[in-house]
């Protein structure tokens, strides 16, 4: 089995090296895997002056799974797409056609008490938000920066979903919801936007041959305040790129925190990119604050969906639960009488979990 590991930028190096210590761990008594590492982001561009390196990109179609842990800096953000190491991870997504991505929002238990939202409101919750990955706002054309006749700067993006690329995802949404709790949420703005009124149209076509899935539909507006009102009430949200990206950043603080955040950008094939939902974070980035868990999370996903590995998935996952209910913390999900830990250090006490999990 082999992984193609792309650390990228900022936090990303320190939490896949922790993510990376975990299917180390796994591999100490269970399945051998072969791990490589490319370049991506700012780190392509400084490597080889391009955010998706041609050579990455071909280590990336051999491999049977990729890690991926964050692109871009805010330096990088505002350059032309070919310069913004951020659009190397797009690129990688589109190239491998990894249009549903699956972002699991799970309330541990046992970080209740680090959440600042009210106990009543998140616990139990466990819900998925299925973004689209691969189209959207973010890919559609006519865009770029042009000036008119009368020399003033204009902006353009384009929201633009084929019918068949509405189609697969909600598919996969339906599949999805059908392994869980049978409730689908599809989330859009189609009062508003014809782009969206299609995306409803087919998903409610798709949900007739999904008579045992509940389908509803919400306006993204509205289903961002219902997120954080009655979160529970939510199983499988399926929704656009750009939704879906927003909305999974506002649900992650219903687990603690983005730290808290894994997911798994998958194809119609078996190979997957798993990367945690939150970013290179600059703030703290070389600090040994990040928190690992949603790489190392990632992980766990990487094991059940693209290496055939449930039991080393589970003991990854239980190893997280154990080393939270020990009291282990990163500043970011920190309370009162926890034990402090950096981002090494939480890495450091997964790893020996899952020693104990697989004995
Ligand atoms: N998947 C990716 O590669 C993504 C890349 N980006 C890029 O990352 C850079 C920073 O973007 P931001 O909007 O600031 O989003 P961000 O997700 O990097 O950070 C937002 C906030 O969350 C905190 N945070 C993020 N991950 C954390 C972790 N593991 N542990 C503890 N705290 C964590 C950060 O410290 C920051 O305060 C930008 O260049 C952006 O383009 C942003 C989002 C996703
Ligand atoms: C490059 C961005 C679209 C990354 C991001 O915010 C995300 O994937 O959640
Ligand atoms: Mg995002």
């Amino acid at each position: 089995m082999s992984i193609l590991v792309l650390p990228g930028d900022g936090i990303g190096p320190e939490v896949t090296a922790q993510a990376v210590k975990a299917l180390r761990s796994v591999a100490a008594n269970g399945p051998q895997f072969e791990m490589a590492e490319a370049a991506i982001g700012d780190a392509g561009l400084h490597q080889a002056g391009d955010p998706l390196p041609e050579a990455t990109l071909e280590a990336a179609r051999r491999a049977d799974a990729i890690l991926f842990g964050a692109a871009g800096t805010y330096e990088s953000d505002l350059l032309p797409p070919e310069k913004r190491g951020g659009h190397g991870l797009l690129r990688l997504r589109k190239a491998l056609d990894l249009f549903a991505n699956f972002r699991p929002v799970y309330a541990f238990p046992e970080l209740i008490g680090a959440s600042t939202l009210r106990r009543e409101v998140i616990e139990g919750v466990d819900l998925v938000v299925l973004r689209e990955l691969t189209g959207d706002i973010y890919f559609g054309t006519p865009r770029g920066v042009e000036r008119d006749a009368s020399g003033q700067r204009i902006g353009t993006n384009t929201m633009r979903y084929t019918e068949g690329e509405i189609r697969r995802v909600a598919h996969a949404g339906f599949r999805a919801a059908r392994q869980r709790r049978h409730k689908l949420c599809s989330v859009d703005k189609a009062n508003v936007l014809e782009t969206m009124a299609l995306w409803r149209e087919v998903v409610t076509e798709v949900g007739r041959d999904y008579p045992d899935v509940e389908l509803t539909h919400l306006y993204v507006d509205a289903a961002s305040m219902h997120l954080i009102r009655r979160p529970r009430d939510f199983d499988v949200i399926v929704t656009g790129n750009i939704f879906g990206d927003i909305l999974s950043d506002a649900a992650a603080m219903l687990t603690g925190s983005i730290g808290m955040l894994p997911s798994a950008s998958l194809g119609e094939g078996g190979r997957g990119l798993y990367e945690p939902v939150h970013g290179s974070a600059p703030d703290i980035a070389g600090q040994d604050k990040a928190n690992p868990l949603a790489s190392i999370l990632s992980a766990a996903m990487m094991l059940r969906h693209s290496l055939g590995q449930e039991e080393a998935a589970r003991a990854v996952e239980a190893a997280v639960r154990e080393v939270l209910a020990e009291g282990y913390r990163t500043p970011d999900i920190m309370e009162p009488g926890a034990r402090s830990v950096g981002t090494e250090a939480m890495g450091d006490a997964v790893a020996a979990a899952i020693q104990r999990q697989r004995r």
